[in-house]
């Protein structure tokens, strides 16, 4: 790997002493990480957290990621990606830097948290852990392409989430004033991905911290009229020069009077360095992951809060055909133990029931690629439930349910069907390892596969 010369002139002045042992850590392999669902976890101590994973996963996890208490390194060979439990949104693959990102957030159930810059959608999917079913987590990404993956992976991952589509002016005029928490993860120049992708290094420019720094004040610009008084904006990026970080965070106390707080010291990370913008010391409150001083590719990560003080949310405006529907009720209350909230009035689109994640964020003048994830298909008032639906259960919040083992699991995702000696009949979710795969339609001797055709998979392992 060779590091742009320009990058390395801007580079080595400003790290002094420390160039030699971060130009090393340049060469050295990249990390990768593995991030568990919250609700896999019952302790805040990692070395308990282990028992909570599924245990063919166990083998593959290195180390725990110091800074959050669902992550651990894993080998870069570590099959993850290949398994049955990934395909079914027990864990999500992110570099280990990233994972602070979320903890900066710190969102706290029944908040209105916008991720505005969300795709593939890693920290979208620890926000929505963090809220617990409680609260209303909007993601929003720019870019046509992104936004169907990261739909995707809020469907496999089980999140309570509204996916939009939208540039950012267009949600602050909006939604302005809405949000208790606006995380932007801002596209940037990525001199922290130089390690992982090489791609990274062919786009970088000697102008690229500039060009990308432009972009990020339009960006913050809007995230700060989104933002309620007295809300945090979290702001993050995967570079290491000043013009994105420091520099973007004393512009951003000037211009728009935010202020920013303090983070917690993360095992490793250092202090942002007042020094590299204007001296100020409220930008020591900052943090930043070198790859020399920690096992991660490099992050920067602020939050700020808006003067005034947090007020009740707008009055709710409708226009989602909601429907509190006895038919509908009755058949969840048939399937489930314990209903999540936006299941219980969804919105119906073309036969399909959508949960309604929008809260009292009214619809005009946003382009919605999802305002919830598909429930059930409603066909003659009997309802057909979705994989998404089922990708949002635990198996315990379910009436019925079959375990199987790693065969049978291997088997539901190809789209076989099973033998079934059992009692249960009707619709059934059918768990591995503690994780819910999908549905099954029990009939005397057998288990009907309802495993989406377009999802089967015969290489999973
Ligand atoms: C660093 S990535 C986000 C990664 C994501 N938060 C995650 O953890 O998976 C930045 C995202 O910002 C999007 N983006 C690019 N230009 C933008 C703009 N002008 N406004 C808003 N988002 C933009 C990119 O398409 C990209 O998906």
């Amino acid at each position: 790997m060779h590091l742009p010369d320009d990058f390395i002139k801007q580079m080595k002045p400003r790290l002094g002493e420390a160039w030699d042992a971060f130009e090393a850590a340049m060469h050295e392999p990249h990390t990768r990480g593995v991030r568990f669902k919250q609700h896999t976890v019952d302790t805040q101590l990692a070395t308990q957290i282990k028992a909570n994973i599924p245990p063919s996963i166990v083998p593959l996890l290195e180390q725990p990621v110091p800074w959050t208490n669902t992550g651990y390194y894993i080998d870069l060979t570590a099959p993850l990606g290949k398994t049955i439990l990934h395909e079914v949104g027990a864990f999500y693959l992110q570099e280990p830097s990233a994972m602070a990102v979320a903890a900066a957030v710190n969102a706290q159930p029944g908040e209105y948290v916008l991720d505005l810059c969300a795709a593939p959608g890693g920290k979208s999917t620890a926000l929505a852990d963090q809220l617990s079913g409680k609260g209303t987590l909007v993601v929003n990404e720019i870019h046509p392409a992104r936004v169907r993956i990261l739909a995707e992976n809020i469907e496999r991952m089980g999140v309570s989430a509204a996916v939009v589509h939208n540039a950012p002016d267009t949600l602050a005029r909006a939604w302005p004033n809405a949000f208790d928490a606006v995380l932007v993860d801002a596209p940037c120049s990525g001199e922290g991905m130089f390690r992982k992708d090489p791609q990274a290094i062919a786009a970088w420019q000697p102008d690229a911290p500039e060009i990308c720094a432009r972009r990020q004040r339009e960006i913050l610009d809007q995230a700060v009229q989104l933002l309620k008084p007295g809300g945090r904006l979290i702001y993050s990026t995967c570079t290491f020069n000043p013009q994105e970080n420091e520099q973007m965070m004393a512009w951003l106390e000037d211009a728009h009077g935010l202020t920013l707080i303090d983070l917690p010291d993360w095992p490793g990370w250092t202090s942002g360095c007042p020094d590299w913008a204007d001296g100020r010391p409220s930008l020591a409150f900052t943090r930043r992951l070198w790859p020399h001083l920690a096992r991660g590719e490099g992050h920067f990560v602020a939050c700020l809060t808006k003067p005034g003080h947090l007020a009740t949310p707008a009055a709710k405006e409708t226009q989602t055909r909601e429907r509190n529907d006895k038919t509908w009720l009755d058949w969840l209350t048939a399937q489930l133990h314990e209903i999540p909230a936006p299941c219980l009035s969804p919105i119906e689109h073309k036969n399909v029931l959508f949960s309604n994640e929008l809260g009292h964020l009214p619809l005009r003048g946003v382009r919605v690629l999802r305002a919830g994830t598909p429930l059930a298909t409603k066909q003659n008032n009997r309802y057909i439930p979705q994989q998404a639906l089922a990708l949002r259960l635990r198996p315990e919040q379910a009436k019925q349910v079959i375990q199987l083992d790693a065969s049978a699991a291997a088997a539901y995702i190809r789209g076989d069907a099973l033998s079934y000696t059992g009692e249960q009949r009707g619709y059934a979710l059918v768990a591995y390892e503690g994780f819910v795969l999908g549905w099954v339609k029990a009939v005397a001797g057998r288990l009907n596969n309802l495993y989406p055709k377009g999802w089967r998979n015969s290489h999973l392992i």
